[in-house]
């Protein structure tokens, strides 16, 4: 069968139970939060075998997130723990009304962590090394560039070594507060040496300096596939041939965008690798998404074997017409 292995930190993830100020807060809910590890996820659930590269500490958060990749499917043969470091923690703090934009923020506490001292000897590991060389598809993305110089050498590791049929893809997941006081040129040198980028327009005008499709191409030529979402609207793919999908996004009533993008990449990703076209990959980034955007946290459940192909298969017009929520996927009457 395929693999696919996905390579980054994963944090234990504390959010306050009730919306109050942090220092308010008298309970917290302990759930698990890592870019690399839910499109892990993602993929497993999308029936493909699947495994997850990275560093936890010696601890009880280490040890949940195990617990939790490997519940879900995924392999953690390569995931090493670490008897000095700790693992890394990230509190999501919900929006407050005294908040004049309304978002939630989070506070990392990641320096230092486990993860952030993977490197490039992290590929002497025989576990890790066998992983990427029978994987069919490598997932990084640009989190992992910021953590430390270390972390960043492993990506450029692995990012600079021959494919041998392999694809790698990085999602740039641009993340503001780990990049105050960094270089992010690094990112566009980056994407530059992946197969597939993924990239939010929003995130597009951080990491890049612009949101503009041609100029994106124009300064990551290199990909032979560029991945551009814009949140509600569409999603763009276009192929270094010259050739361009733009498939609508669905109608979803959403209850949290966190881990949205996750999701999109490991439906996008396990088209790719069922060897789909570009529209049929598309399609299958906003199902998956749009099963998140409907829940709490960071994943939600995918419709079972047949509703998803009929979603999928569905005509335009159908497509267009169908409204997601609470994790149903209904046609608006008239289409
Ligand atoms: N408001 C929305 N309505 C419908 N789909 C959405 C909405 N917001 C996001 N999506 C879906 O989630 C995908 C990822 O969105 P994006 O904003 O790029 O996520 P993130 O910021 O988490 O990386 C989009 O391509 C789309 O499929
Ligand atoms: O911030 C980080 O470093 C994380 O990895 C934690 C988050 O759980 C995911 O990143 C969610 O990601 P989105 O799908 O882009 O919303």
């Amino acid at each position: 069968m395929l693999s696919a292995v996905c390579v980054g930190e994963t944090m234990a993830m504390l959010t306050p139970v009730h919306a109050v100020p942090l220092h308010l807060a008298t309970e917290l809910h302990f759930g698990v939060g890592g870019a690399e590890s839910n499109v892990a996820m993602g993929l497993a659930a999308m029936g493909l075998d699947t495994h997850w590269v990275s560093r936890v500490g010696h601890d009880g958060f280490g040890t949940r997130i195990l617990h939790e990749l490997q519940d879900h499917g995924v392999g953690v043969s390569g995931v090493e723990v670490d008897q000095s470091l700790p693992t890394g923690l990230y509190v999501k703090v919900p929006a407050q009304e005294s908040d004049p934009d309304g978002g939630s923020s989070v506070l990392y506490y990641r320096q230092g962590s486990a993860a952030s001292a993977m490197g490039r000897d992290t590929l002497s590991n025989p576990a890790v090394s066998a992983l990427l060389e029978n994987a069919a598809l490598i997932h990084l993305s640009g989190i992992t560039a910021a953590l430390s110089p270390e972390c960043l050498s492993l990506l450029e590791a692995i990012l600079t070594s021959p494919r041998n049929g392999r694809t790698i893809s990085f999602d740039v997941n641009w993340r503001e507060a780990l990049w105050a006081g960094q270089d992010r040129s690094v990112l566009q040198r980056l994407a530059n040496l992946a197969d597939v980028v993924l990239v939010g327009k929003d995130e597009a005008e951080h990491a890049f300096g612009t949101t503009d499709e041609a100029e994106l191409r124009h300064m990551m030529p290199d990909p032979k596939v560029l991945v551009i979402k814009n949140e509600a609207i569409s999603a763009i793919s276009l192929d270094r041939s010259g050739s361009r999908e733009e498939v609508p996004a669905l109608s979803v009533a959403v209850v949290e965008p966190v881990g949205a993008g996750d999701s999109f990449a490991a439906g996008y990703l396990s088209g790719m690798l069922f060897g789909l076209g570009q529209k049929e990959r598309l399609r299958r980034g906003h199902v998956a998404a749009a099963c998140t955007l409907t829940v709490h946290g960071d994943r939600g459940p995918l419709p079972d074997a047949a509703e998803l192909a009929a979603i999928l298969d569905s005509s335009d017009d159908v497509w267009a017409a169908i409204h997601v929520e609470d994790g149903q996927f209904n046609t608006r009457t008239g289409a």
